[in-house]
């Protein structure tokens, strides 16, 4: 069997294991060839694709990003996209089935193509963790990390100068990242998407810190809003799927609290370097057993399924269950956290 792999949406540490995971298990179990999609489903639609020898995926679990590139496009739209322009090029290059790695986007589309007809086996990937229907997936373990250690770093130059320092992280529509790097990192408020709050509230939080002689810590996910706020801060226009992309809310936030509470505030965006380098154990493990079973999933014929982490173990669910909600924070998840604020 030849089977596809592609890597789509925003990259994400653990892509390169997956591919590894995958790979190994497909060669050494079932004699199976590999071919890799350059740059996500952009590949699939211009038949654009490379080999994948068991030696090129030598040391591969170590390293970040994706060595097949990734991209937001539209397997829908353009030239050669659709379920039969791809079908045709999968007939004509002998490519007998595809495993897509990405989030709830990319998963929405390969299930839309598996409706159509398609063997497509998705592996679900999330820096954010707003998948349903999956525990964890990886990328989640290592952006938390790079977060909570950037926290950490923050609060030893906040405490120097007596300052409040707000720090955004990422996570689009779910505060996941805002919610355990905050808690990891001793925040003393923590504002997420699930939770808009009002900025009385927060400076509240700000000055009773203050008050005990500390500097306060303020982690807010770029997709928070103030309750008087429409939707969230955005003011980069779009991207590449139509959708504004987010951020930048911290650079409002920051002024506002120093103008009410008189403390001095600063803002620090996160930003892509909470994506970058390499994964941490947890995620090299958690990509390399979803990569496998994604390649046991291909041989069982499980077409629209995901393979999802349950508990310890990996298993298989449908994409369409996979992708029909968000994973966003509980309010009883919150409630435990904001226990801590102030
Ligand atoms: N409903 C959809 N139908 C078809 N393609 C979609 C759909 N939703 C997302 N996609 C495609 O998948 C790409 C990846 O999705 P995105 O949300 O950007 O990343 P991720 O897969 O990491 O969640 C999008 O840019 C878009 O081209
Ligand atoms: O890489 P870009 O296009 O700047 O996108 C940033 C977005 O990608 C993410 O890092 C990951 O999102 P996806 O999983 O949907 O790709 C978000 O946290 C963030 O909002
Ligand atoms: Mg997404």
């Amino acid at each position: 069997m030849k089977i596809g792999i592609l890597t789509s949406g925003g990259d994400c540490p653990g892509l390169n294991a997956v591919i590894r995971g995958a790979v190994l298990k497909g060669v050494i179990s079932h004699d199976a060839e590999f071919v890799g999609f350059r740059w996500g489903w952009r590949g699939v639609v211009e038949g654009d694709f490379m080999p994948i020898e068991r030696h090129d995926v030598r040391g591969l679990s170590k390293q970040g990003g994706t060595i097949l590139g990734s991209s937001r496009t539209n397997p829908f739209e353009g030239e050669g996209s659709g379920p039969e322009n791809i079908q045709r090029m999968l007939d004509e290059n002998g490519i007998n089935a595809i495993i897509a790695i990405g989030g709830e986007g990319t998963l929405t589309a390969a299930r839309r193509l598996t409706d159509a007809g398609l063997k497509i086996v998705g592996v679900p990937k999330t820096i954010d963790n707003d998948l349903a229907a999956t525990d964890y997936s990886f990328g989640f373990d290592t952006a938390v990390e790079i977060a909570t250690e950037a926290i950490d770093r923050l609060r030893t130059t906040a405490e120097s100068h007596g300052r409040c320092m707000v720090v955004e992280v990422m996570g689009r529509h779910v505060g996941w990242i805002a919610l355990h790097s905050g808690m990891a990192g001793g925040a003393h408020a923590i504002l997420i998407p699930e939770h808009p709050t009002n900025i009385d509230q927060i400076c509240e939080w700000v000055e009773s810190v203050r008050d005990r002689g500390r500097a306060p810590l303020v982690v807010v996910a770029e997709g928070f809003h103030l309750d008087d706020m429409d939707e969230a801060h955005s003011h980069k226009g779009l991207d590449a799927f139509n959708r504004p992309r987010l951020g930048g809310i911290a650079e409002r936030l920051a002024p506002m609290i120093e103008e009410r509470t008189g403390i001095e505030s600063r803002d620090t965006v996160l930003g892509h370097i909470q994506r970058g380098g390499a994964p941490s154990a947890y995620d090299r493990v958690l990509a390399t057993r979803l990569g496998m079973a994604s390649v046991d999933a291909v041989y069982d014929s499980a077409w629209g399924s995901m393979v999802t982490l349950r508990g310890t173990d990996i298993e298989t669910v449908s994409i369409a269950e996979a992708v029909g909600s968000l994973n966003r924070v509980p309010e009883s998840r919150y409630d435990e956290a904001k226990i801590l604020f102030g």
